[in-house]
């Protein structure tokens, strides 16, 4: 698991080891330049004799380092003296009109070279130092970062509040501008090194973004790898600026984080990784039969929309359910049928449910739609949420409380307060009338501007575990949060979504009793469905499109891996 920390509780570990004198800054800018040689060393392989790739030299590849006035910077111009010793041509854009003073002399006395971005003269008539610094030297940094092996962005770290300002908001915008207009596509040269766009390091996270609640609140470097001190920050999990984020590279500098039973209750964002889903799977053994592996209820799908029923059974059954009953109207019972003849199309006992993809919302006031109950489906719904609310008038008694998936039309049709063993899967655009039908003001870009924000505030709200879809699927359930980003973008296709509500629905089967009894599980299963989803997506067809059907035939083997791995 990938454990993200806040900023307040990163700095709470590193103050006793500092106040003790703890070289944190060496040890952290001595992991940073290893890896960027590394990452170089790899940049610039070549073919050898032998026809296999082999590491290129580090020797005479050229560093560009973006250098902001915090330890932040002097952790990359240290970085910078260990690079300008391993035989590299490093120059320190210093953005500030203060920077790190150990850092910067380290660099000098490396041999390294500097350039200030504002003048020492400062600007002509009484112009701040921290005006516009002078475009032709901005325009020459920038052209040399371009043309550069590798960027270290060391503007701003955890210290940042806001978006960049001042001449490194300058330089970012124009470099980003520049960058911008060239291809993405990395050329190879004729020794088959990579040529024509600077590899960018960002160091600790990628100047200038929200670095606790993942927000870009004003233009930022892309970063291809981001090299960070201590523990991951939920920055670099949380959309949007998860995407600046590039590669991760966690650097230990011996941050006791977790250790304390009185410090802070846990990391502030997680990400589960394949062999944690192994080890919470529940794999069948000898004293088991169909009912004490979960049994799931789906009510999902009408005549209009019968594929949805499809895929969310489609996924439930191959995702290792004891049994899949099915509810809803007879033709769409029938395509189930056809599709999977191991679904049940009758009512019964169930220990999770699976309910409202492919139902079109109820409409507020009920009016607006030709049907106001598209199939009976909406009454369906209804009675299975108050079921597995635990409320003893529901009509589809299942036994107790149960853990429910509720997507798509189910989400218009939930109670005011519900139990955290609901799981609501919106995606932004869901996301955004749910929270609109409770008095908030924010609409999908709103959504997806602060993505964990509003799945927050939903969890706050209705109080059930709130899984958000995107390219990063965010959980917030009592007191965890989850990024899972484990799908290619090829999964933004109709239908993926009633794929995931199967997956999940059988995860919470597998899983009932635990996930009422500890409601702060859920998050977790949740997060865990989303992995499942994601690999599945992936091994249906890696690097090219699939369909939502083909993202189901894929979770048996992705299952088969997570369990033999763990
Ligand atoms: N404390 C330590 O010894 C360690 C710190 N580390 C490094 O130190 C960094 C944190 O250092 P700092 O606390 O100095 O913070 P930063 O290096 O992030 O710099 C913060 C300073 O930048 C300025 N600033 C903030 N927001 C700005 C904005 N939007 N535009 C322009 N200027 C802005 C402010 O003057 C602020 O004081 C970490 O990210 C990490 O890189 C690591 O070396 C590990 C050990
Ligand atoms: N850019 C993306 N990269 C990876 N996964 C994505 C991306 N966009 C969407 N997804 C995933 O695809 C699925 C789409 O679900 P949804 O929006 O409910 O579609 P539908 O209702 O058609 O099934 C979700 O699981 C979501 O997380
Ligand atoms: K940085």
């Amino acid at each position: 698991m990938i454990e993200a920390w806040s900023v307040a509780d990163v700095r709470a570990a590193e103050h006793p080891l500092l106040a003790a004198g703890d070289p944190l800054m060496e040890r952290a800018s001595f992991a940073l330049a290893t890896i960027v040689a590394r990452d170089v060393a790899r940049r610039r392989s070549v073919v050898g004799p032998d026809g296999g790739r082999r590491d290129g030299r580090v020797t005479g590849a050229r560093a560009v380092l973006l250098v902001g006035p915090g330890n932040n910077g002097g952790d990359t111009l240290f970085a910078g003296a260990h690079l300008v010793r391993r035989g590299m041509g490093v120059l320190a854009v210093l953005a500030s009109e203060h920077v790190h003073g150990g850092g910067l002399a380290a660099l000098r006395r490396a041999g390294g070279r500097v350039v200030e971005l504002v003048p020492e003269s400062g600007g002509e008539g009484g112009a701040s130092r921290w005006g516009d610094p002078d475009p032709a030297t901005v325009e020459d940094a920038v052209s040399r970062a371009v043309g550069a092996d590798v960027v270290l962005d060391g503007l701003l770290g955890i210290g940042a509040s806001g978006a960049l300002r001042g001449p490194a908001a300058v330089l970012v915008r124009r470099l980003v501008e520049v960058l911008g207009a060239r291809t993405d596509r990395d050329e190879r040269g004729g020794d088959g090194s990579v040529r024509s766009r600077p590899w960018v390091v960002a160091v600790d996270v990628p100047s200038g973004i929200g670095v606790d609640d993942g927000t870009l609140p004003g233009t930022v470097l892309r970063a291809d790898r981001t090299v960070t001190f201590g523990a991951a920050k939920p920055g670099l999990l949380v959309p949007p600026a998860a995407g600046a984020a590039g590669h991760g590279a966690v650097v230990e500098i011996g941050l006791a984080l977790g250790a304390d039973p009185a410090g802070p209750p846990g990391p502030a964002v997680r990400r589960l990784e394949a062999r944690d889903v192994g080890r919470l799977w529940t794999v069948p053994g000898p004293e088991d039969q169909k009912y004490t592996r979960g049994v799931l209820g789906v009510v999902a799908g009408t005549p209009t929309f019968p594929g949805a029923a499809v895929l969310v059974t489609s996924a439930a059954v191959r995702t290792g359910p004891g049994m899949v009953r099915y509810q809803g109207p007879d033709d769409v019972a029938r395509a189930v049928l056809a599709a999977r003849p191991e679904v049940v199309p009758a009512s019964g006992r169930v220990q999770a449910w699976a309910l409202g993809s492919g139902v079109p919302a109820a409409a507020a006031g009920g009016a607006g739609h030709d049907e106001p109950d598209p199939g009976g489906q909406h009454a369906r719904i209804r009675a299975a949420l108050a079921d597995a609310a635990g409320d003893p008038g529901g009509a589809t008694s299942s036994g107790g409380p149960v853990p429910t998936v509720v997507d798509a039309g189910a989400l218009s049709l939930l109670p005011d307060r519900c139990p955290p063993w609901f799981v609501l899967t919106p995606h932004a655009g869901e996301l955004a009338t749910l929270l609109q039908g409770r008095g908030e003001a924010v609409d999908r870009p709103g959504v997806e501007a602060e993505p964990l924000r509003w799945a927050r505030r939903a969890h706050e709200l209705t109080g059930a575990t709130v899984l958000l879809k995107g390219s990063v699927t965010l959980v917030v359930g009592p007191a965890r949060v989850y990024a899972q980003a484990d799908a290619p973008a090829w999964l933004a296709t109709a239908g993926a979504g009633d794929v995931l509500t199967g997956i999940l629905g059988v995860v919470l089967a597998g899983h009932a009793a635990r996930a009422v009894a500890e409601p702060g599980s859920v998050a977790e299963l949740a997060a865990a469905a989303a992995l499942v989803h994601g690999l599945a997506a992936e091994r249906a067809n890696p690097g090219g499109p699939i369909s939502a059907l083909d993202v189901a035939a894929a979770v048996p083997g992705v299952v088969c891996e997570l369990v033999a791995a763990r």
